[in-house]
């Protein structure tokens, strides 16, 4: 089913505004997905929708009625996905990641690893994960950073994309894994990517928007959850997600946030009683590491 793109170009400022505008109003809908993405080179930001052919006219009608207040002058540009598996494509070309022992490779890079290394083969799909971009690739740094010097039993990984931050934390250690996506597709790949690295067991593949299934009640409370999936979601879910770790001393890894908006998600994660630990960089990203530890 191919992908439509509906966006506005506009300031950073903007941008935030528009997108926080979005994300109430398609919150709670898997099928229409709103994001802020940036022209580094011009200083463009867009706010972007993101939602099946199908649901394009319905979509389009709620979204300029929402900027109809705020954003009068803004023009609605459409782009159409194209529906090819991009990341099987791209990943012919891509090298082998290291980060933290891990690293992460496709199928045509089998057999690189180091003694001592921890493979993670990434295949073909049309989900985020491959271990280059700078969030995934700062996730797997502080996975391996938390996991070597904490006692960890229970994981969840929340926009789990292709599995990547799943599988390499059920490699690292015998941990039960709640793997979660809001988009069907990344968790169709992610399974495909669990039994591709040979895991058996210990990982739970489930489509849900947020902390709403019930799986969650029988998989938590979690000693580490990992959640790279963008600032103003991120900032939105704090109390929720807090309240998913374990009341003894548990860890969260949080990714897919610009530097420029790390103060404001550490705040929004001080009020929900979590700890910053530390925060890496990694090509303009950075990943948080915070805890509920006094
Ligand atoms: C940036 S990708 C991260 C993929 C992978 N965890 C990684 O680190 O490479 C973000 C993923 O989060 C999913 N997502 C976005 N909002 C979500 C939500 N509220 N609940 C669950 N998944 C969500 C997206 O569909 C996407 O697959």
């Amino acid at each position: 089913m191919s992908e439509i793109r509906l966006y506005i170009s506009t300031t950073e400022k903007r941008a935030e505004i528009a997108l926080s505008l979005m994300s109430d109003a398609f919150e709670d809908e898997g099928y229409a997905i709103a994001t802020m993405e940036i022209d580094e080179k011009n200083d463009i930001w867009e706010a972007s929708v993101y939602m099946f052919r199908e649901d394009e006219a319905a979509i389009h009608d709620r979204f300029a009625a929402l900027l109809a207040g705020d954003f009068p002058e803004a023009v609605i540009q459409r782009e159409v996905l194209p529906d090819i598996d991009w990341i099987a494509k791209s990943l012919e070309g891509l090298k082998p990641v290291r980060a933290g022992r891990f690293i992460v490779h496709g199928s045509h890079d089998r057999g690189t690893a180091r003694p001592g290394e921890i493979a993670i083969e990434i295949d073909a799909g049309q989900a985020f994960g491959t271990g280059h971009h700078g969030t995934t690739a700062g996730c797997l740094e502080v996975i391996f950073n938390v996991m070597r010097s904490r006692r960890v039993k229970r994981v969840l990984d929340l926009g789990t994309g292709s599995g990547v931050l799943a599988i390499a934390a059920r490699k690292l250690a015998p941990v039960r894994v709640l793997a979660t996506d809001i988009d069907p597709i990344a968790t169709r790949v992610a399974r495909e990517n669990v039994r591709i690295n040979g895991i058996a067991s210990g990982v739970t593949l489930e489509t849900a928007p947020g902390f709403h299934s019930t799986a969650f009640r029988r998989h938590g409370p979690f000693d580490l959850i990992i959640a790279n999936i963008l600032a103003r979601p991120l900032m939105r879910m704090a109390p929720q997600l807090a309240a998913q770790l374990a009341p003894g001393g548990g860890d969260v890894i949080l990714s897919g946030i610009l530097a420029s908006q790390r103060w404001k998600v550490l705040a929004a994660y001080n009020g929900a009683g979590l700890r910053h630990v530390s925060t890496i960089w990694r090509n303009g990203w950075v990943t948080i590491h915070l805890d509920n530890r006094r």
